[in-house]
C-alpha cells in the first residue's frame, strides 16, 4: 500500500495566472526516496509544504498513510507534522545563542514538558553522526556545511517515517554538499523513512549517486516523472 496518496490536487495563488501546483496524482511507497527537480519558480516550495501539511490545497487530496490532511485542522497538522516529519529547510532555522546539541533537541523540548535523557543522548549521537562533534558549540560560529548538518541531526531526532528536504546542499561547497547528501540519503534508509528531496544538485539527480531514487520533475505546476 502506498505510503504517500496524492490525487488532482490544485493550489492557486492569487496573482497567478494558472495554478502554482496542478498534480492528478502521485504514490510513493514506504521508505521510497525520490528527489524534485525543476526550473525556479515551477512550484517545488510549494510542493513540498503541501507534502508536509505546510500549505493546503482547496482540491484535491493529500494523505499520508491514510490521513487525510485536508481533514485536519490547522494545530492537528501541526501535530501530525510534529509526529511524523523531519524538515530540512533552504534556510536551516537554527537559533543563535543556542549550542548545536541545543538546536537539535529544541523543537522536541517544545513538545514535552520533560525531555527524555535518552533523546539527549540520541542528539548526541546523531550530531556525531553528521561529524560534529564539538556539540556545545553556539551554532552562530558554525560553517554552513556544519549549519546544515545540524539542521539534518535536528530533523532526523525524532525518527520521522517522513524526511523532506528543500535544496539541503545549496549554498554548501562541494565536499560539504557531498557529506551532507550522503548523510541524508543514508541515515533516511537506516531508519526507513521516506525522503523526499527538492535539489538541482547532481550529487541528488545524476543516475550513479541517485540509486533506486525516483526523480520527479515539476515543469509550470506540472509534475512529470523520468
Ligand atoms: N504565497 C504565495 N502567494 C503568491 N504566489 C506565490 C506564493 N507562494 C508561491 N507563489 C508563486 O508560486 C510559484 C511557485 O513557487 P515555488 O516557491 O513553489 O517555486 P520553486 O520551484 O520552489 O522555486 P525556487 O526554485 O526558485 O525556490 C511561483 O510563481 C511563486 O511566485
Amino acid at each position: 500500500m502506498p505510503v504517500l496518496d496524492l490525487r488532482d490536487v490544485e493550489i492557486c495563488f492569487p496573482g497567478l495566472d494558472r495554478p502554482a501546483l496542478a498534480v492528478p496524482g502521485l504514490a510513493l511507497a514506504e521508505g521510497e526516496h525520490a528527489v524534485l527537480t525543476g526550473p525556479s519558480g515551477a512550484g517545488k516550495t510549494t510542493f513540498l509544504n503541501l507534502l508536509s501539511g505546510l500549505e493546503r490545497t482547496a482540491r484535491g487530496r493529500v494523505a499520508w498513510d491514510g490521513v487525510d490532511l485536508g481533514a485536519l485542522s490547522e494545530s492537528g497538522r501541526d501535530r501530525w507534522r510534529a509526529a511524523h516529519v523531519g524538515l530540512v529547510m533552504q534556510d536551516f532555522h537554527l537559533f543563535p545563542g543556542l549550542s548545536a546539541l541545543e538546536n537539535v533537541l529544541l523543537p522536541q523540548r517544545l513538545r514535552r514538558f520533560r525531555l527524555p535523557v535518552a533523546l539527549e543522548s540520541e542528539a548526541a549521537r546523531l550530531l556525531g553522526r553528521v561529524g560534529i562533534l564539538r556539540t556545545e558549540q553556539d551554532v552562530a560560529t558554525l560553517s554552513r556545511g556544519q549549519m546544515q548538518r545540524v539542521a539534518v541531526a535536528r530533523a532526523l531526532l525524532a525518527r520521522p517515517g517522513i524526511i523532506v528536504a528543500d535544496e539541503p546542499t545549496a549554498s554548501l561547497d562541494e565536499a560539504s554538499g557531498a557529506a551532507v547528501a550522503e548523510l541524508l540519503t543514508g541515515l533516511a534508509r537506516e531508519a526507513g523513512a521516506t525522503l523526499i528531496v527538492a535539489s538541482h544538485d547532481p550529487l541528488f539527480t545524476r543516475p550513479a549517486s541517485r540509486g533506486f531514487a525516483r526523480l520527479l520533475r515539476l515543469e509550470a505546476g506540472s509534475l512529470a516523472e523520468d
